[in-house]
């Protein structure tokens, strides 16, 4: 299992070891002792799956406001998106700074987003199936959302976009910009 840290202190991806042969395929994809050696001892209380079935779809940015923050290890187990993370903690040196990785059932790469920073993904493909552990439970009266195309953080979905609006829940299509919301997150000093 590898980490690469990204421009995002905390922010990582991860590639598992892939063990191969002529049926296909096996890989451990998470493990407490193999997370412990990358420096990630998080503890996942609840898993989750979204499908989503057309290609320009947009979930997110999304993140539950303390004390029910929730660190995210996700992954794409069909199809392709782009998956982006946003600091959103004020006072942190990489405020409203971004990262975008590809993941998809082929490149098989995890992304480990913390807590204090907002979620979010493009599809690529249709059918995507996507898959994550948080280490808080759900809290609807703690979910929160911001714009995808806030002009203060600028994502770059990778120029699909250009213009076309993508697919978007009502939540998603009326969300507020990350300084219009009531984001709680204090900048704590990078974990
Ligand atoms: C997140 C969540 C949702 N729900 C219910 C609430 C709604 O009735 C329904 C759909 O929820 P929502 O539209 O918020 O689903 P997404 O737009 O996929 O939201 C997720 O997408 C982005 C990418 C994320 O990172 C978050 O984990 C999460 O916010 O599932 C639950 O019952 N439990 C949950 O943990």
């Amino acid at each position: 299992m590898k980490k690469i840290e990204t421009k995002l202190p905390g922010v990582v991806i991860i590639e598992p070891d892939v063990h191969g042969d002529h049926r296909g395929y096996f890989m451990e994809t998470y493990s407490t002792s193999n997370f412990h050696q990358l420096g990630i001892d998080n503890v996942f209380v609840q898993d989750n799956m979204s499908f989503t079935a057309k290609k320009g779809t947009l979930r997110g940015l999304h993140f539950q406001n303390d004390p029910m923050a929730q660190a995210k290890l996700v992954s794409c187990t069909k199809g392709t998106v782009i998956d982006v993370a946003v600091d959103i903690r004020k006072g942190s040196p990489t405020y409203k700074q971004w990262v975008a990785v590809e993941l998809s059932e082929e490149n098989k790469k995890m992304f480990f987003i913390p807590r204090g920073f907002a979620h979010g993904f493009l599809t690529l493909t249709d059918n995507v199936e996507f898959r994550y552990k948080v280490d808080n439970l759900y809290s609807k009266e703690h979910d929160r959302g911001i714009r995808y195309d806030d002009p203060s953080v600028n994502v770059d979905w990778g120029g699909l976009l250009n213009g076309i609006e993508p697919i978007l829940s009502d939540k998603d299509k009326n969300g507020p910009t990350l300084d219009e919301s009531d984001c709680n997150f204090k900048y704590e000093g990078d974990k």
